[in-house]
């Protein structure tokens, strides 16, 4: 693998951003059907490099060959020779799902009939899994999973020789990454594609990669087969030390005193059916389950996000149940999105005024925001959710996509809720960091004895960080269980089997 000629060669690729520097001039070379993974902390640099070997970021300086031919830097590349599929979703929500496929293809011209790629993008789709979604369809009907796939369909339709994927499973179930994975194999093995991914899901890079890539501060730190790394050594190469993860967490949920929160009833006709639900003060629950199982929709619905929900929702015995968000928020519950972008921070604002937006009370005296205390209070939370306080006054947007999750995440706390919902609540956050977090999480339940509840697709994630984990398949739960009671392959078997009796 190491020894064939390079289809894409990049040499000294330096890039700053302000007092910033992303890149501080990183070589690269990528073999003609080879799947490489980038790996590295959190503003490692890894997106930055993606962008500027697609042609959207212009570097200070360096080098960029593909194919045997020097590419211009700065400008975007033939898209038949290479795409990006990118980590904040470019879909276009009023526009049909061939549309979005066929957007900026270079066989569209001013006059775009659609009849002669239907096909084409037909066929593409169903490579990826998309089958059920007709061509017409406005994307704003797709989940952000489906989403995510009609992205990656873009990018195969063009016939790209290199593909570069930021991130493109942090938001898909297991089985559609199963999909994914199969899709890309499929494209290494018969048209040589070369495909590189960025993945902090380290399972997901052993299982899929030729050779890694990790970045540190901007720097090239290693290049080695996949075969000869452990995970161990991968993780010391990208944040320079160890870190220590898979303890089993102790249940700290307060006993004896009345549940924080109690559903009754609780359902969303023809979608899900909670069990009569009770959560402890201080309790770390997973909801665990594919996209659409039930486990997402009951914590999106616990939020006041799902119109047409069914049942009572009391908090310390009182019912509190939310139609809206900000009928949530004055119940005392908060909801971190699994959508950021959308949802989740305020891209264009600074990182401070981000961080306290949802407690100007907090930060004000006479109806007066006193911009110290914004500074203290955002500090507070800066440091806690590992974000660097120096940056605070820049906008969230400069940040790279997992520090822009720990805004989400130090956004909602900031209220002090009784009750935090998150979904996915480490979306493309490092490994290192994710452990810094689920500290952080694990005292909130433990000294505010605040109740968490989260949905992820991350098993990893969810033995790590929850007390009790709670099954679901297709609408219904199929276990409520301790941690320490349930394993991978006992909650895998749940999510997509069901109870054994609908397995038979
Ligand atoms: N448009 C921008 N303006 C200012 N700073 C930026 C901009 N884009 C990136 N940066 C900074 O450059 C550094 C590298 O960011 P980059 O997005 O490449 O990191 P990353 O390795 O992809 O991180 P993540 O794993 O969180 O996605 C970060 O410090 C980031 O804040």
């Amino acid at each position: 693998m190491t020894t064939r000629a390079p289809l894409l060669s990049a040499r000294g690729l330096k890039k700053s951003y302000g007092g910033v520097q992303a890149l501080r001039g990183m070589d690269i070379d990528l073999a003609e059907g080879e799947i490489h993974g980038l790996c590295g902390e959190n503003g490692a640099g890894k997106s930055t490099l993606v962008k500027i070997l697609g042609g959207f970021v212009t570097p200070d300086d360096g080098e960029l060959g593909i194919a045997g031919q020097i590419v211009p830097l700065g400008r975007p590349v033939d898209p038949a020779l290479l795409s990006i599929v990118h980590q904040e979703l470019s879909i276009i929500p009023h526009l049909s799902v061939i549309d979005n496929v066929m957007m900026g293809a270079r066989d569209v011209r001013a006059l775009y009939r659609r009849g002669p790629f239907r096909a084409h993008v037909r066929q593409t789709l169903d490579a990826v899994g998309l089958q059920h979604v007709p061509l017409d369809l406005l994307a704003e009907k797709l989940t952000l999973a489906e989403r995510q796939l009609v992205e990656i369909a873009r990018g195969i339709a063009r016939g790209a020789r290199v593909l570069l994927l930021d991130e493109p499973t942090a938001t898909l179930s297991d089985g559609e990454i199963e999909k994914v994975f199969a899709v890309l194999r499929r494209l290494k093995s018969e048209n040589a594609t070369t495909i590189v991914i960025i993945s902090h899901r380290l399972n997901e890079i052993f299982a899929l990669t030729d050779r890694v890539t990790v970045l540190r501060s901007g720097r090239h730190i290693l290049t080695a087969d996949t075969a000869d790394l452990t995970s161990d050594a991968l993780v010391r190469a990208m944040i320079g030390h160890e870190v220590k993860t898979g303890e089993i967490a102790p249940s700290h949920a307060r006993v004896g005193v009345a549940p924080r929160l109690a559903l009754k009833d609780w359902s969303l006709p023809g979608r899900f059916a909670a069990p009569d639900l009770s959560v402890q003060p201080g309790e770390i629950v997973a909801l665990v389950g594919q996209l659409g199982s039930g486990a997402d929709m009951l914590l999106e619905s616990l939020a006041g996000l799902k119109p047409g929900t069914r049942g009572t929702l009391s908090l310390d015995g009182t019912e509190a149940t939310p139609r809206s968000i900000p009928e949530a928020y004055a119940a005392g519950i908060a909801y971190v999105s699994e959508d950021r972008a959308a949802r989740g921070v305020f891209l264009d604002a600074p990182i401070g005024t981000n961080l306290v937006s949802q407690v100007l009370g907090r930060v004000s005296r006479a109806g007066r925001v006193l911009p110290s205390a914004v500074t203290a209070l955002a500090t507070e939370l800066a440091q806690s959710f590992a974000i660097d306080p120096a940056r605070l006054p820049h906008e969230v947007s400069t940040l790279s996509g997992g520090n822009q999750q720990k805004v989400s995440l130090g956004k909602a706390v900031a209220l002090g809720p009784r009750l935090l919902l998150l979904n996915e609540p480490t979306r493309g956050v490092d490994i290192g960091a994710r452990s810094e977090i689920y500290a952080r999480l694990r005292a909130l339940a433990e000294r505010d004895a605040m109740t968490l509840l989260f949905y992820s697709t991350d098993l990893e994630e969810v033995l790590e960080a929850s007390d009790r984990v709670i099954t679901f398949y297709r609408g219904a739960m199929v276990r409520d269980a301790a941690r320490a009671e349930v394993d991978a392959d006992s909650i895998l078997h749940d999510i997509l089997h069901g109870p054994d009796e609908v397995a038979a």
